[in-house]
């Protein structure tokens, strides 16, 4: 087994005080530094000088073979073991998180790309198992369920293939909600809702889309990918030798389009428009849809792997109200509360909450 692999576990409840389910502000674990904000605000496409050596930084900082070379040198395990005490596995804690939902309706919410289906080279296979579909699908049939993704709307429903839910695609810029209601809802609304609040960057969009693959086209490995409402910039099967190339190319892409920012997730740039919607707007667009503005009847649990979903474990920690659930192997500065390790324990965390549902008697149900 590899140190990265090593999973350490919890202390005894008897060592360790029980984590509040939102301790505000978040508690920094040792040895995690608040990431590099990468957010290019209108103007400021490629004109700050000396910013393309921060650049080259994060982007390492996003690739696991530098993060665990990283954590290798400040002592892994001792990090990792701190980190865990602040945000204790979502598995290991799951008395604790369902006992947050008495009286309360839960409300299901998934990022895709290393939540439901591993991380993988090409992004057009980034397949969801067979038996996470099953896992998902028993999820939607007891709780309101949506897919919250930095992907097109179409294609994350393509890989995830169940009409029932919601999704929220390019970030939660373009929500929309199953034909038929679900029957936990208290909002007639709910029934197939639509919300594009940025629908006027859509040309905008196509023209950025187009300008990066012909800037990007010569640099192996770059993978621009057309999300609809916002661009992805692949830079997973680059050579680390071209990121600063790569980056710079971006930049000089967006220079034209101050009405566009730039952030980064794992190994991938994201070009977005500059309206003031997230994923954590998208939560609480779709949480009202459904009924539940009012935290007293609504336990949210949104689970998510990536930076832009921390906008939605911000908005739990702001409304104090939710179980937000990072999956990740490596500590992280994070809103979250709680962690799961990969996907594998996604699945294993879904299905444990069907089967608590199920023997669950006392629970009052909508
Ligand atoms: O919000 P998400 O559903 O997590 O989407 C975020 C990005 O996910 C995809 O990229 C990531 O997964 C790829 C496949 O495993 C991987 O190759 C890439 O390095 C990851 O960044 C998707 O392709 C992007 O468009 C999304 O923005």
């Amino acid at each position: 087994m590899t140190k990265q692999a090593v999973v350490v576990p919890v202390p005894p409840e008897a060592a360790v005080p029980a984590p509040q389910l939102f301790p505000y502000p978040p508690p920094r674990a040792a040895g995690v530094r608040r990431k590099q904000c990468l957010t290019i605000g209108a103007g400021a496409g490629a004109g700050a000088p000396g910013r393309v050596g921060g650049w080259v930084e994060s982007m390492r900082a996003s690739s696991p073979t530098h993060a665990r070379a990283a954590a290798a040198l400040a002592d892994d395990d001792d990090r990792r073991a701190a980190w865990m005490v602040q945000h204790p596995s979502a598995l290991g804690k799951f008395e604790q998180v369902v006992a947050a939902s008495k009286g309360k309706q839960i409300v299901v919410f998934l990022d895709y790309d290393g939540t439901l289906s591993p991380i993988v080279d090409d992004p057009d296979a980034a397949y969801m198992s067979d038996t996470m579909r099953r896992a998902v699908r028993s999820v939607a049939k007891h709780f309101p369920t949506a897919i919250v993704s930095g992907r097109c709307r179409d294609k994350v429903f393509e890989f995830v293939k169940l009409a029932e839910l919601y999704y929220a695609g390019s970030h939660g810029m373009d929500i929309k909600g199953p034909a038929k209601a679900y029957r936990h809802t208290k909002a007639a609304k709910a029934k197939g809702v639509l919300f594009q609040p940025a629908s006027q960057f859509l040309p905008m969009i196509e023209q950025v889309h187009e300008s990066l693959v012909e800037k990007t086209k010569d640099i192996p490995g770059a993978k621009v990918e057309n999300n609809k409402f916002c661009v992805s910039v692949h830079f997973r099967c680059v050579d680390e030798k071209s990121w600063s190339a790569l980056a710079d190319m971006v930049k000089s892409v967006l220079k034209d389009y101050p009405k566009l920012k730039l952030t980064q997730g794992r190994m991938v740039f994201e070009v977005r428009p500059t309206i003031k919607w997230d994923k954590g707007k998208a939560l609480e667009f779709l949480l009202e849809s459904l009924g539940f503005a009012d935290c007293a009847d609504v336990l949210p649990v949104y689970i998510g792997d990536d930076r832009t979903d921390e906008d939605a474990f911000k908005v739990l920690r702001k409304r104090g109200n939710g179980v937000g659930i990072l999956v990740s192997k490596h500590p992280k500065d994070t809103s979250a509360s709680y962690s799961l390790q990969e996907p594998a324990e996604v699945m294993e965390f879904l299905l444990r909450l069907v089967e608590w549902e199920r023997l669950s008697k006392a629970r009052p149900k909508w």
